[in-house]
């Protein structure tokens, strides 16, 4: 069992120290990934050559507030075979973080702050790529953490468009006590159908000018690309999401079959739970190319609501792969390898069968352009009711805009008689001891029968009399 007392009691290393003693050196590195680098997932990339992985982001304010969170994901999650392991976080308050970060440091080789995260749920949350311009912010976040956290603190960033001022944020980051950087080749801007490739040149540039480790992240897809990446950039680490979410296998370089993958995945899984969406996500993601040669499949993954249903799906897949194998073993790249997936350039995105919409995932759930109702990139659910009603027009531009609760600004109850949310109504219909019909709310109705009840069990009122005189 692991001993995490142990971690305690071991040497805070700084830069290069840090990254080949704590971190033993980890060239191959698995990328946080919300909902996809859980527990089992990093048990399997670390088994198929992975040296280091991180945890998905954690909100470092939920993390404080709620018991429950910490447990379900990282403390219930501790398991020795899972070493190095770096723990991200997304805040905005250097407060908050450094809680945060104090909460989970027992846990963890080195805690890493998400200054990457372009999609709208970062902005709305004042978050990951959209506070890199709030350099004193990040000074004093990272600082204080700094100083007060028994693990390292690590940073992982988007690159700016421009070179020099990407150079810039990064000695800032490491004058501010970073002790290592991830840095994603892409600019905030480059997301979903924009995502395009991941400039070198810049994470390049980086490693020339600081003084501490750092990692490479963007265009990994085979061996390949890390040894390219490595000879190219002369960074320490090379960092894969997507490719990794494909083969996981990547960094050893082979290419399994994807049911062999998803057996051994299963397995750990059965050992190291993980909610059945996440399961779901991964096999989507692994099975990318033989389900769009075997769509029935897809619809059976989408239905099935067991890990052993799961098991079975996956047994047909094989059979299903190894009849056409032995027809079609000529093949030079079959679908039922584990392989990357090149995503789609803006004009293709919007595939029929809406396919492709779910790899453009970057951070997060959805892209921005979805978020924000860009009628060209439609998520899966909205092309779902679009093929149900093909009037319906998802342009929120041209949709009429919400009235707002009075008082909260939220959208408000359509029939509400106050002219406010729920919320907000139901506080008001309390106090004022009233009912909305609109929010179903009856405070008054309610008084008035138990009132008159009462009376009547009292014997002041008859059953029939009216209680209008004894109400207030
Ligand atoms: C499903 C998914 C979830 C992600 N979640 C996170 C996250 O929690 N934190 C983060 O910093 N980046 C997150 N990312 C971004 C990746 O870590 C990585 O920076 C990005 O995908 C580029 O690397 P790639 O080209 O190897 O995919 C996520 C990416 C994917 C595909």
């Amino acid at each position: 069992r692991f001993n995490i007392y142990r971690l305690a009691t071991m040497p805070k290393y700084e830069g290069f120290d840090f990254w080949k003693i704590t971190l033993k050196g980890a060239r191959y590195i698995v990328a946080p990934m919300v909902d996809q680098s859980e527990l089992a997932w990093r048990l399997l990339s670390r088994r198929h050559g992975a040296q280091l992985c991180y945890t998905p982001m954690l909100h470092a304010q939920v993390f404080v507030r709620d018991a429950n969170y910490r447990k379900e994901n990282l403390y219930h999650e501790v398991n020795a075979e899972d070493r190095p392991l770096v723990v991200q976080f997304c805040a905005n308050n250097p407060e908050v973080f450094v809680q945060a970060s104090l909460l989970a440091q027992d846990y963890c080789d080195a805690i890493d702050l998400n200054l990457g995260c372009p999609q709208m749920i970062a902005k709305r949350g004042h978050y990951g790529a959209f506070l890199q311009e709030e350099w004193d912010l990040l000074l004093k976040m990272i600082s204080e953490a700094h100083e007060k956290i028994s693990v390292p603190i690590t940073c992982k960033i988007r690159v700016f468009p421009e070179i020099n001022k990407t150079v810039k944020y990064a000695k800032m980051l490491e004058k501010a006590g970073c002790q290592l950087l991830t840095v994603h080749g892409r600019t905030k801007e480059q997301k979903g159908p924009l995502t395009g490739v991941a400039n070198w040149e810049h994470i390049k540039a980086v490693r020339k000018s600081v003084n501490i480790p750092v990692f490479a992240n963007g265009n990994i897809q085979y061996l390949s690309d890390v040894e390219r990446c490595f000879q190219e950039t002369d960074v320490q680490g090379v960092m894969s999401a997507e490719g990794n979410l494909h083969n996981p296998a990547l960094f050893e370089g082979k290419k399994p079959p994807v049911w062999e993958i998803t057996e051994e995945y299963l397995e750990i899984v059965k050992q190291h739970r993980c909610p059945l969406s996440f399961v779901r996500a991964h096999l989507f993601k692994l099975w990318h190319h033989t389900l769009q040669i075997h769509h029935e499949l897809r619809e059976e993954l989408a239905k099935v609501k067991s890990l052993e249903a799961i098991a079975e799906v996956n047994k047909r897949l094989k059979r299903k792969c190894q009849k056409e194998e032995d027809r079609e073993n000529s093949l030079p790249f079959p679908h039922w390898i584990c392989q990357p997936y090149v995503r789609p350039g803006p004009k293709e995105v919007t595939s029929e069968n809406g396919d492709q919409q779910t790899d453009r995932k970057t951070c997060g759930k959805r892209a921005l352009e979805e978020e924000e109702g860009n009628s060209e990139f439609l998520s899966k659910n909205k092309q779902k009711k679009k093929a149900r009603n093909p009037k319906k027009n998802f342009d929120t531009s041209v949709k009429p805009k919400y009235v707002k609760c009075e008082q909260c600004g939220n959208p408000k109850g359509t029939k509400c008689i106050f002219n406010l949310c729920r919320g907000c109504c139901k506080k008001k219909a309390f106090k004022e001891l009233a009912d909305c019909a609109g929010h179903g709310l009856l405070f008054r109705t309610k008084h008035e029968k138990r009132l008159e009840w009462k009376l009547i069990e009292d014997g002041i009122l008859e059953n029939g009399d009216k209680i209008e005189s004894h109400l207030d």
